[in-house]
């Protein structure tokens, strides 16, 4: 039997090898026998043991040499080589040898001749033994022949020992031949003993190197238990946190559904703010339309300039007195003493600033957001700061860029409810002529491309042929209006000369549309910088000049006209009797607004001109204001502006409603995308987690399978090289059935 101890965690047995004991004489031999037969069999193997087969060198390590012993022969061959020559015995002794040999005695009996029997011994070369033939003889040949018989006793004793030696020595023979056998089969057993010990070392050895590349594997796959513990341990922790993730997504999912419900609620309260809205903005465009006409639909700004450089140094005098300007009044002196009183809707005096004089200008941008025609005009003296209120300077704007600001505002203001699209025309109207400022090339003089007023409709005049630059930004109104600027200025030798006789005009189309009700608007906003007012008679110009001169008169006194008919409500308004007024007809009349910035000189010099144009003013105004009026007037207008306040302040009441309630929605809004966000969020981390997960789980499957195959590959091999190992079979990783569910994570 042999043992193999094998460190943990297995122990291989290899069962049906020979036992070697260590005890053993024989070294590494293996015992042949049981030890119940052991003496005896050494007995009987050590009466054929080869000593002198066995090298010395081996011999030394035998503990007890076996000898040969032949008792009865007495003889030991051990200098005899070869076992069978050991057993060689001498031939039997011939009569003539037996005469020879020393020992052995030659009788002869001579009884013919003297009777004398000689005993011999010729080998000796002795004499013979002559024996006297005398009484004594008789003796004598009694005990020759006693001698005889023994002899022949002995002859006989020895052929019969010869016999037994011969029988011996085939028995010998026989031996001889048996150890030879035995010796042959000893030689072949202990070279089978050897070549078995040599393929047990082998297999030790590969046996030792399975154990290592077992313990190897066993290594990795305790690894690879610890790893898929750690992984089973990472996906409990997965799991719960996805349990978590869908218990929060619930708690979300049901958090969403209180918002989506708050949300209809919020949309239905929405709704109903948006109609409330719509009609609140239908109120207060009512309203508002109200204010204006309670304030009147044509409005009237006096605007005063500083007194220039020129007229400092000449110590011109002030004639314009501004202490009321903020109740829109001014007082017109003259030598220091009180003349009139002059009342507008408001009064810019020379400290006023292009802001101030807009801050009171802006609504009429929203009235033309609002679908009405609106018209501002400057009207004044040359040199009074027309041109200075409309068009303005780059650093300090005028009223056509601050306006068009301003409508830009409002249309973002209002892009969630309207959509609106704005185009600018230039156009100059001299002499009577009108000409289109946008178009390149197009000079004073020169004839250029005859334009008409159209009327496309009732209320609607339309110049066709005219540039309609469209504009989506200040950017853009500002380039379109530096465009016309310096189309006018060109167009003049002398351009402040020119400027002052003609009439330059923008008009911005408004086309506007309501994304809720589906209501289009189109309105029209007319910003004319008129040219100078003076009296012909104070000009004393001549020629064309007079011609110019009468042309602006008629247009002027055109609009005068017109403004009155207005004023007064006439059924008849002269719109066509200059082509200004007939251009301006469909912001003029009807519900559109009409603001007119009056500009007047602070010069007494300039006294009878600003007086001029403060009654044209008074008169477009339709209010005169005297001292008994005033007051009448004054109460009327303090129970109006009470009504306009209150109006106000509603709208602004509701105005902030509204807005809170669209903020609140705006919030609210944005935590639920918010929320939407996170969940998304949430749910793509979980997919992640759990694809991850299973690629994890099938790589370590994988791994696991490979192994498993691996070892019955190997254990297949090892059962086909070696079948007397069905122990180490017995006691492999064993099939994957056999594995615990936590390592297949089943
Ligand atoms: N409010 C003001 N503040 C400062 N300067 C002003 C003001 N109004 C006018 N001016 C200056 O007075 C001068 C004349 O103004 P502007 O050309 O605008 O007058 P106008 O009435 O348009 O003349 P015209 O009829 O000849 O066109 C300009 O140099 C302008 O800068």
């Amino acid at each position: 039997m042999l043992g193999f101890s094998l460190t943990s965690p297995d122990l291989v047995i290899c069962a049906g090898s020979p036992d070697i004991p260590s005890s053993s004489g024989f070294g590494d031999s293996p015992v042949l026998f049981d030890k119940s037969n052991y003496s005896q069999n050494l007995e009987q193997s050590i009466e054929l043991s080869l000593e002198n087969c066995i090298p010395e060198s081996e011999t030394k390590v035998i503990s007890r040499t076996p000898v040969v012993r032949f008792s009865t022969v007495c003889q030991t061959f051990s200098q005899v080589s070869s076992p069978e020559s050991s057993f060689e015995l001498p031939p039997p002794p011939m009569s003539e040898d037996l005469e020879m040999q020393g020992p052995l005695l030659a009788v002869q009996t001579d009884s013919g001749s003297n009777g004398v029997t000689t005993i011999g011994a010729e080998t000796d070369g002795a004499a013979g033994l002559d024996l006297p033939e005398d009484d004594g003889g008789c003796e004598f040949e009694g005990e020759l022949q006693e001698l005889v018989r023994s002899y022949k006793s002995q002859k006989k004793e020895l052929s019969e020992t010869r016999k037994a030696m011969e029988e011996l020595k085939r028995e010998n023979q026989l031996k001889s031949r048996e150890c030879q056998e035995a010796w042959k089969s000893l030689q072949e057993l202990q070279n089978e003993l050897m070549r078995k010990s040599m393929h047990v070392g082998s297999l030790a050895f590969a046996i030792e190197g399975q154990v290592k590349e077992k313990s190897k594997w066993f290594s990795s796959l305790r690894d690879l238990t610890r790893k898929l513990k750690i992984l089973k341990l990472e996906q409990i922790s997965l799991s719960e946190e996805a349990s978590t993730y869908r218990k929060c997504l619930k708690e979300m999912q049901v958090a969403g559904c209180t918002i989506q419900s708050t949300i209809d609620q919020q949309t239905k309260v929405h709704e109903d703010l948006k109609i409330k809205l719509l009609e609140g903005a239908k109120q207060r465009k009512e309203l508002y339309n109200k204010v204006l006409e309670l304030k009147g639909n044509i409005r009237v700004f006096c605007r005063c300039r500083p007194l220039n450089v020129e007229e400092i140094a000449a110590g011109a005098s002030m004639a314009i007195d501004f202490e009321s300007s903020n109740e829109g009044e001014l007082t017109v002196k003259s030598n220091g003493a009180f003349r009139r009183n002059f009342k507008f809707d408001a009064v810019f005096g020379p400290q006023a600033d292009q802001a101030d004089v807009f801050e009171d200008t802006a609504p009429f941008a929203t009235s033309v957001l609002d679908g009405y025609n609106v018209c501002i005009f400057a009207y004044g003296q040359t040199g009074t700061g027309k041109t200075y209120t409309m068009e303005g300077t780059k650093t300090a704007r005028g009223v056509n860029y601050r306006t068009l600001e301003e409508l830009f505002r409002i249309i973002k203001e209002r892009q969630q409810l309207f959509h609106y699209e704005i185009s600018v025309s230039v156009l100059e109207v001299y002499n009577e002529q009108i000409r289109d400022l946008l178009v390149p090339g197009n000079q004073p003089g020169v004839p250029a491309k005859r334009l008409e007023i159209r009327q496309v409709s009732e209320g609607m005049h339309h110049v066709p042929g005219l540039v309609e630059a469209h504009v989506s930004n200040t950017h853009e109104v500002w380039e379109v209006l530096q465009t016309g600027s310096n189309a006018r200025a060109v167009g003049s030798t002398n351009a402040n000369e020119h400027s002052s006789r003609s009439h330059c005009i923008h008009c911005v189309m408004v086309k506007g549309e309501n994304s809720l009700t589906g209501e289009c608007t189109r309105s029209k906003l007319w910003l004319v910088d008129l040219a100078g007012s003076e009296r012909i008679a104070k000009t004393e110009v001549q020629g064309e000049r007079l011609k110019e001169a009468q042309n602006i008169n008629r247009s002027l006194s055109a609009l005068g006209d017109v403004i009155s008919a207005l004023a007064t409500k006439s059924p008849h308004v002269p719109f066509r009797n200059s082509k200004l007024t007939h251009l301006l007809q469909d912001s003029l009349g009807g519900d559109s607004k009409a603001l007119m910035f009056v500009q007047i000189s602070p010069n007494e010099n300039d006294l009878s001109e600003t007086i001029c144009s403060l009654n044209f003013a008074s008169r477009v105004k339709g209010v005169e204001l005297g001292p008994a009026k005033k007051q009448l007037d004054a109460a009327e207008f303090v129970k109006y502006k009470q009504m306009v306040e209150k109006t106000k302040q509603d709208m602004k009441s509701k105005d902030l409603q509204i807005k809170k309630m669209e903020e609140t929605l705006y919030w609210q809004d944005a935590k639920i995308k918010e929320r939407d966000l996170k969940n998304k969020n949430l749910q793509e981390k979980i997919k992640e987690l759990e694809s991850q997960l299973l690629v994890e789980r099938k790589l370590a499957r994988q791994h696991v399978d490979t192994k498993i195959a691996e070892q019955h590959h190997l254990k297949q091999q090892e059962e086909q090289n070696l079948p007397t190992r069905p122990p180490l079979a017995s006691r492999q990783v064993g099939s994957r059935e056999d594995w615990p569910e936590n390592v297949l994570g089943k």
